[in-house]
């Protein structure tokens, strides 16, 4: 067995298995996919069965555009089986199990409802036989006929009453099951790390897990919702009542010949629409090209409404373009639509076939009618419950086929909830962070880093190695890799190649969510939240989110005081961002929300974003500061002040450091504050040591330096 790993520095050594001795060897394993071993066999996996139904068929490796329905193929159908035995059960169970009683309550509810149809038809014969018995024995009398009608209304009010609760019942049901669903969306949506989100499958797989959320969304559980089972199974109850009771009345030929014709006269425009819509879905897997000018199409219209890009749109004369890109968008859009509108308008539409057929049946009926002695209420109720089963099956039909499509979607959901983020290390290979006195030490040897998609590494054979406390200042010319750098050291992405050890392990088995509460940082394009003063700051630290004096001396620190003060409503000011969505969807928002919140320039939004990193900073466990552009929009009193705080921040009141700075800076004059400077060209260190080693080096170093200051030699 595998000896636990110690938390104690001196013990884990000992302890890790041979394999992990050296860290700079260890490599984790390539997470690829089961699906990738099984795709040609059987699935295994919600998430293998996902992937194969949205193989484009026909065509390897070509993928359905997600959303598009899935061809009702035998390959199909047998996917479908399989997502409904392995997640169907599972799921529904978690909706009963968030409550039990009104979901048994609904269930049942539904097929008690679904026997009304019948029983209504049954009642309606009796009063029609009861009426037809008294005007035939002469004996009509009003209050006989008030007793049957009131009688009738009776039962009416009670199904009324039951439906009522039914669908109040339902609504709460509903509620809790839109509840769950949106929550597990949220859920993923914060769990997923960069590198899982910048995975296109994975990507895909969480549009389709909305669209199945969505599907919850309205008055019931929304067209292609497999839970349409509970409806197919009221749908399946309508139809054995009624078939139960065409039995009940089917005596001889002449009932033989009704019962055929209605069948045939109510189930030819079913089947015939069917047809129609098969061919719709044979047809319907979206091409990759309909799908980006839909995608096109909606960006276009969204930068036509939002406020946020007008001024833009005005200086850049980007009015035309607009216009000129959304039309053949849109036009290609109608275009792929047309032939769809042509079908439903097709002369075989516009023929009411039922209709002619209605006709005809009421012949042999009336024929029948006319030789038999068959009362009138038994022939209406026979000839109503014949439309019903054939009007019940046509549903049934409709709803399977959009259980077919729900069934993917649901597979979908049920595979994102299961999606490991990429960045979390196997339980096996965790090593809980521990702290090194007086901050984190850092070694960096050959470390390459590639992103996504991209053929040209951003970073390559970086080596530099920081001791506990020291302060380095990585500088460089744009494009260079400092910010990739800082996402590598701050575990928002792996990198490829090399090795990278925090306090002498390897940073990726260290658990991200661990590892990020040692830090504090301040991203090149650090976010600006449609939100308050003291929430932009706050979310620094949000276990002090609602702690004022902690929101103050944050402030104090970014020596933000003076602005907050000048703010209308000091931290309880809402700030205006950049591109604030809400002006997109109008009604979500009044124009006197709106018009309260307070725009804020460069530098004031980067004393915001500081006073966000210096919410955390400051905490005693944190020992490890990372502060990309910390003051590029800062003035140079401003810009002393807030590293002579990073100075005070980061020591001891007996001098020694705390914490471990690095800062991306592209004022040289900064730099040499810091102990160590890195000059970074083409993603790689070229040269590496202190501000004066640099400038007797006579390097890119010095002569940047140069160019801000001529004088220095
Ligand atoms: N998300 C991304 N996807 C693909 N390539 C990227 C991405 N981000 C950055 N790059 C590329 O990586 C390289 C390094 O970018 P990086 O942002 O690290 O440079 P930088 O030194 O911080 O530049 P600057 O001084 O302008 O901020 C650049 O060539 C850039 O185009």
């Amino acid at each position: 067995m595998r000896p636990p790993l110690s938390y104690h520095s001196n013990m884990r050594h000992r302890m890790i298995p041979r394999r992990l001795l050296f860290p700079a060897d260890f490599q984790l394993p390539p997470r690829t996919s089961s699906s990738a071993k099984h795709s040609k066999t059987e699935p295994q996996t919600a998430y293998d069965a996902w992937l194969e139904s949205r193989q484009m068929p026909g065509q390897p490796g070509v993928f359905l555009v997600p959303g598009a329905p899935r061809p009702l193929t035998w390959a199909n159908v047998r996917l479908a089986l399989f997502i409904t035995q392995t997640c169907t059960t599972e799921f529904l169970a978690v909706l009963w199990r968030l409550n039990p009683l009104r979901t048994t309550l609904m269930m049942s509810l539904n097929i008690v409802r679904s026997l009304f149809p019948a029983f209504r038809g049954y009642s309606q014969a009796l009063i029609v036989d009861e009426l037809q018995t008294l005007i035939a024995s002469e004996s009509f009398t009003w209050s006989r006929l008030l007793y049957l009608v009131s009688t009738e209304v009776f039962r009416r009010v009670v199904e009324g009453c039951l439906d009522a609760f039914a669908a109040s019942n339902e609504t709460v049901v509903l509620g809790s099951a839109r509840f769950y669903i949106e929550y597990k969306q949220m859920e993923q949506r914060v769990r997923l790390d960069v590198p899982t989100m910048a995975d296109p499958t994975v990507r895909s797989l969480l549009q389709e897990s909305d669209l199945f959320a969505r599907s919850f969304t309205g008055g019931g559980f929304g067209m292609l919702s497999p839970l349409e089972f509970i409806h197919v199974f009221s749908l399946m109850t309508e139809i054995c009542s009624h078939l139960f009771l065409i039995a009940s009345l089917t005596r001889g030929m002449s009932h033989i010949g009704i019962l055929l014709l209605s069948v045939f006269s109510t189930l030819l425009p079913v089947f015939l629409s069917w047809f129609t819509c098969s061919r719709d879905q044979a047809e319907s897997p979206t091409s990759t090209k309909e799908a980006r000018a839909a995608d096109r199409q909606e960006r276009l219209r969204n930068l036509a409404y939002s406020d946020a890009h007008r001024p833009e749109i005005a200086l850049f004369g980007l009015g035309d373009w607009i216009l000129k890109s959304w039309s053949s968008a849109r036009k290609f859009v109608l275009a792929s639509e047309q032939p769809l509108y042509a079908r439903n308008m097709s002369v075989l539409d516009q023929f009411n076939l039922n209709e002619l057929l209605s006709a005809v049946q009421n012949i042999p009926l009336l024929l029948v009618f006319q030789s038999s002695t068959t009362s009138l209420g038994s022939l209406t109720v026979y000839r109503s419950s014949i439309r019903s089963v054939v009007y019940a099956f046509g549903n049934l039909v409709t709803t399977i086929k959009m259980g077919f499509q729900g069934v993917f979607l649901m597979s979908a959901f049920t595979a994102s909830t299961k999606l490991r983020p990429k960045l979390n290390p196997r339980h096996e290979d965790t090593v809980h962070y521990t702290p090194v006195p007086g901050g984190v030490d850092i070694c960096a040897k050959n470390l390459s880093y590639t992103y996504p998609g991209c053929n040209e590494p951003a970073l390559k054979n970086v080596n530099f190695t920081l001791e506990a406390g020291e302060m380095l200042a990585i500088v460089g010319y744009n494009g260079s890799g400092k910010s990739t750098l800082a996402k590598l050291l701050l575990r928002i992405v792996d990198y490829d190649k090399g090795s990278l050890l925090v306090n002498g392990v390897d940073i990726r088995r260290y658990n991200p969510a661990e590892y990020h509460s040692h830090l504090s940082a301040i991203f090149q394009g650090f976010s600006k939240f449609s939100s308050t003063v003291k929430e932009n700051i706050g979310v620094g630290n949000v276990e002090k989110i609602g702690y004022k004096p902690a929101i103050e001396t944050a402030v104090r620190l970014a020596e933000a005081e003076n602005l907050v003060k000048s703010l209308p409503n000091g931290l309880k000011t809402m700030l205006e961002t950049p591109g604030h969505e809400a002006i997109s969807y109008p009604g979500m928002l009044s124009p006197e929300d709106t018009r309260h919140r307070h725009g804020l320039s460069g530098g004031e939004w980067q004393r915001i974003a500081l006073a966000r990193a210096f919410m955390r900073a400051n905490e005693p466990g944190v020992d490890f500061l990372l502060f990309d552009e910390p003051t590029s929009a800062l003035d140079a009193h401003a810009q002393n002040q807030i590293f002579d705080t990073l100075e005070k921040i980061s020591r001891t009141p007996s001098g020694d450091r705390l914490k471990t700075i690095i800062f991306i800076t592209h004022r040289l004059s900064t730099a040499r504050r810091a102990d160590k400077v890195a000059m970074m060209e083409n993603g790689t260190i070229t040269e590496f040591g202190t501000h004066e080693e640099l400038i007797k080096k006579n390097g890119a170093y010095a002569s940047l330096y140069r160019a801000l200051d001529p004088a220095v030699e």
